[in-house]
């Protein structure tokens, strides 16, 4: 395949090498590093898929130019859902294919499909608190975490004595606390805590690498030419 990388950081650098090793070519590179590429050089003709790893403040305005070029694209930023519905709706206008994902990695989906399974359990039963931790490495901007949202998202579904969140510890037992913490390198560690007055169960992912994220980003962006709308994880996975 031919694929564009928007973004040549710690993600659209591990992405390349993983693509390149895959067989698939890098037909261009758009990121501040190479100022004379931008991603109205490309269209359909040029390029299978885009995948676009960037930052809260760029990732829309990527993902719109590539729906408007008519080119497949896969986003892995986090941090600018507040605009997902204007994209799904120039996708829908272009007839064009979104692929997102807070989070690539195979476990991480997994953890996410347990975590919903979880939360219904243990509103069944009662008795216990949640909440969720996630820690990160230092350069991360965004917080909390992509993946902790989607996990908040998946208990506030399941627990109906959550009825939103909050980005600090809480008293109010309507509120889901998610904590961040960034600390040195830390790829990516997410915990769900279920705590009552006498035990506490715990779901944890810890990503070892960013290999996890860059094998499901290239998974998604072989399986997305051809669709026509707006995909994540469960429509790769089937889960
Ligand atoms: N969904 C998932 O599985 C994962 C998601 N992420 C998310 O992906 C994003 C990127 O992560 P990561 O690679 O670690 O971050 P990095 O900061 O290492 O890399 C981001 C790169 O994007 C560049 N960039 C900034 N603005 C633009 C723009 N407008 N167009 C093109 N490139 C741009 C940056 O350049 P410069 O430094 O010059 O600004 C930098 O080179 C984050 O939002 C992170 O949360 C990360 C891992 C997994
Ligand atoms: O910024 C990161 O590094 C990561 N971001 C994603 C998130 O916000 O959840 C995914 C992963 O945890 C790494």
């Amino acid at each position: 395949m031919k694929l564009l990388l928007i973004g040549y950081g710690k993600m659209g650098r591990a992405i390349e090498a993983q693509a390149v090793a895959r067989g698939h070519q890098i037909a261009g590179i758009v990121d501040p590093t190479h100022p004379e590429v931008q991603i109205t050089d490309f269209d359909s003709t040029t390029v299978d898929a885009a995948i676009e790893f960037t930052h809260p403040d760029a990732a829309f305005g990527n993902v719109m130019a590539c729906l408007q070029q008519g080119i497949p694209v896969v986003c892995g930023s986090t941090g600018w859902l507040h605009h997902f519905a204007e994209a799904q709706a120039l996708c829908q206008q272009k007839g064009g294919a979104l692929f997102y994902a807070s989070n690539y990695s195979v476990g991480v989906n997994l953890f996410f499909h347990f975590n919903e399974y979880i939360a219904a359990k243990m509103h069944q039963f009662g008795g216990y608190d949640v909440l969720v931790r996630e820690i990160h490495h230092t350069q991360k901007v965004d917080q909390p975490s992509g993946t902790a949202l989607t996990a908040a998202e998946g208990i506030l579904r399941n627990f109906p004595e959550k009825t939103t969140w909050r980005n600090e510890p809480t008293q109010n037992p309507n509120e889901l606390a998610i904590l961040s913490e960034r600390v040195g390198q830390v790829v990516g560690t997410h915990i769900v805590t279920y705590q009552s007055g006498v035990d506490q169960i715990e779901l944890k992912h810890e990503a070892h690498s960013r290999d996890g994220f860059v094998l499901g980003a290239l998974l998604a962006a072989e399986w997305l030419p051809g669709h026509q709308g707006t995909f994540g994880m469960k429509d790769l996975l089937g889960l």
